[in-house]
């Protein structure tokens, strides 16, 4: 199955870098997890082949730590054909203390004869670590991890720099809910410019009491409705960041 047509719009190759889209899925009533976390199939088939389709179009995939740990994701683009598509995202996990195990799923995907095209997962660290950091460190190098220290607590407001040098020219942030909700309140990067270029949130028509909400505040961030796409039973709707993409997106 083909890419849906209206998705080779919305990263445009004149779009300045690092593009950076935001993407999750909720139900009906904002939860993005069931209750105690619980990971849970939000997205119907169509929309989650969907979410394949832009995890191909990007460079870099981005999950939080707790995210990480929690759903054990691989990241990759697995539902689709591999003679459909040629990119494979590069896996980038925001982990301050390197809590994550090598034995995460990130890892045993690089092994897995079913999935060539793996890469190895960057983790994006805090650089003032104590020394247990080390022990960490060596750990998840020896399963293949690459370790990136970067200054935090402001890694949202540096991150369009440091994917710059890191050579990520796109990047789809998939969550989890803290990293979600920095994204929707930080309104602006280093430069001054917005952090958020594209906003797609599938929503599922099912409830999900006691579920996870991404956490409330100000959405300071200001987007701009570009169409909501009915997919199978669910309604994707897409948003850019207003400012930085004017004139840029278009669909
Ligand atoms: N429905 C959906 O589309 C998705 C749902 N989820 C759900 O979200 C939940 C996980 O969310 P959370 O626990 O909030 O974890 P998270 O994935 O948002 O990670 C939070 C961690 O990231 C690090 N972090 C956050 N902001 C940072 C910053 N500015 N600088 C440096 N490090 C930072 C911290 O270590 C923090 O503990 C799970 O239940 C998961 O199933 C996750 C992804 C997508
Ligand atoms: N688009 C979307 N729909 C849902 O219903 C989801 N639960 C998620 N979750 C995200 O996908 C990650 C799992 O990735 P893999 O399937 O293991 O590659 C999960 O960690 C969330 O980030 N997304």
């Amino acid at each position: 199955m083909p890419a849906p047509a209206f998705l080779h719009s919305l990263i445009p190759h004149n779009a300045p870098t690092p593009f950076i889209t935001l993407t999750y899925a909720q139900s009906l009533d904002a939860k993005i997890a069931g209750p105690g976390r619980r990971q849970i199939q939000l997205s119907g088939e169509e929309s989650m082949l969907m979410t394949h389709w832009l995890r191909s179009m990007h460079e870099g995939i981005m999950v939080g730590i707790g995210t990480a740990v929690n759903d054990d994701p691989r990241l990759n683009v697995r539902l689709l054909p591999t003679e459909e598509h040629t990119n494979t995202p590069q896996p980038i996990i925001l982990d301050p203390h390197l809590r994550l195990p090598p034995s995460a799923k990130l890892f045993k995907t690089l092994r897995d004869p079913e999935t060539p095209h793996a890469k190895a997962p960057w983790i994006l660290c805090r650089d003032d670590g104590d020394s247990l950091f080390d022990e960490r460190r060596r750990a998840l190098e020896s399963v293949g991890g690459r370790i990136v220290p970067v200054p935090m607590p402001n890694a949202l407001s540096t991150l369009p720099r440091i994917l710059d040098e890191l050579g990520i020219n796109s990047l789809m942030v998939e969550g989890g809910a803290q990293i979600i909700h920095q994204f929707l309140t930080t309104p602006t990067s280093e430069d001054g410019k917005p952090l958020v270029d594209l906003l797609v949130v599938t929503v599922a028509p099912v409830l999900v009491p006691d579920g996870l909400a991404v956490p409330g505040g100000e959405t300071s961030v200001d987007f701009e409705h570009l169409r909501t796409e009915v997919m199978g039973r669910d309604a994707v709707m897409i948003f850019r960041g207003k400012e930085r993409c004017k004139g840029v997106v278009q669909l």
